[in-house]
């Protein structure tokens, strides 16, 4: 592993004896794009501000390429940010804008320039410099921001929810623009957003944040496909999230019956959750399937159906599914045994704990015949 650019060890943030942030480990790369994923209120800016130096850590270390920069003053640190509402001096023009921290760093003015038109050119925006702020469209402003963060030519570049701002259409070419603009500069960029699906879309790797906690880190692929738990497989896409348990290796029993799965790794008898992707499940006739559910509605989402349906022991699914089915009618599904991801039981046991209890005092009659 080359040497991180950054890293945080064992960072707690108290405000006022109230944890913010618990022991945050983190490593990031030179070079690559990442992402701090959590809902509201998670810390995902306070981890920011403590990379960037506006807010000292109550416990550990933060370092940059292998030095400890706690007591760095964050004008010292080669890291800067672009903030959710831009955060432009609407007096100015765009090209000072972008000159801003230059001008303040006393750089010579034939190299203001000279990084000034760089930085525009890189978010093409060649020929606005001498547009007022408030003539721009929310995401010219954007690139602005961007602009004046890059013209500093940071080995880091910190971005908190810097397209919340934006329109869906607009959001998603951004979000190949950045992405780019990211790979271009070869540097580092933290991310932060609360939307799953552009941190699935735009990293390398993906910091799952819950309650001031990193859940857990990984590519885009590996959360997805194999969460750590009830919280990272619920706010990461859309999941059916059934308890169940393991029955023998590579055996798992749920909603009623035995399936084949994949080597969890998790002893027999142990109480397991079933991760299944609404798109990973098929519709099919019902003596073809061991699971039947009954289709409760749908929603048309363009390119295939929602489908919620509920099984025979009250268990909701959400099924993907490129033809309709018919509300009321009882309908097989089947997925492939890979498709099925098994987690240790975690969150919600009391809640779970009933709902196996009807499991296993179900008959097992269509599994035996
Ligand atoms: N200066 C402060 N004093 C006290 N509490 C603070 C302070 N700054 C942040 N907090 C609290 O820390 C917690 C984490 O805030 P933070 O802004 O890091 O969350 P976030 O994940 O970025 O949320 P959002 O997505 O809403 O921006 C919140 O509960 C917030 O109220």
């Amino acid at each position: 592993m080359p040497q991180p650019i950054i890293e945080l060890r064992h960072v707690t943030k108290r405000y006022d004896d109230h944890p913010i942030l618990k022991n945050i480990n983190l490593t990031l790369e030179p070079g690559k794009f990442y992402t701090l994923l959590g809902p509201s209120g998670c810390g995902k800016t306070t981890i920011l501000r403590t990379i960037a130096g506006f807010t000292d850590v109550t416990e550990g270390d933060v370092l940059f390429a292998g030095q400890r920069i706690n007591a760095v003053p964050a004008n010292k640190r080669n890291v800067n940010t672009v903030f959710q509402d831009y955060a432009l001096f609407p007096h100015m023009t765009v090209a000072e804008n972008v000159a801003f921290g230059l001008t303040l760093k006393k750089t010579p003015k034939p190299e203001i320039e000279k990084r000034v038109a760089q930085a525009l050119q890189l978010v093409q925006l060649a020929d606005y410099g001498d547009r007022e702020i408030s003539a721009l469209s929310g995401g010219q402003q954007q690139r602005i921001a961007i602009a004046r963060a890059i013209v500093m030519e940071p080995q880091v570049l910190l971005l908190d929810e810097p397209l919340s701002a934006l329109d869906a259409k607009l959001r998603r070419q951004m979000q190949y623009e950045l992405r780019d603009l990211q790979q271009r500069l070869g540097i580092t960029f933290l991310f932060v957003t609360h939307d799953q699906e552009e941190a699935l879309a735009m990293s390398d790797e993906i910091f799952v944040m819950n309650q001031g906690e990193v859940l857990q880190s990984g590519s885009p692929v590996d959360i997805y496909d194999e969460p750590i738990n009830h919280f990272v497989a619920d706010f990461i896409g859309e999941s059916n999230i059934l308890p169940g348990k393991m029955i023998a290796d590579f055996q798992v029993a749920f909603g009623g019956h035995q399936f084949e799965c994949a080597d969890a790794g998790i002893p027999v008898n142990e109480p397991v959750e079933i991760v299944i992707r609404p798109e990973d499940l098929t519709l099919t006739d019902p003596e073809h399937a061991k699971l039947t559910v009954t289709i409760d509605t749908q929603l048309f989402r363009g390119d295939y159906y929602e489908i919620a349906a509920t099984d025979r022991l009250g268990n909701d699914w959400l099924i993907h599914s490129v033809n309709p089915a018919e509300d009321g009618t009882a309908v097989g599904i089947t997925f492939r045994p890979q498709d099925l991801h098994v987690m240790r039981f975690g969150e919600k046991e009391a809640e779970f704990d009933a709902r196996l209890e009807t499991y296993e005092t179900e008959d097992e009659t269509r599994d035996e015949t």
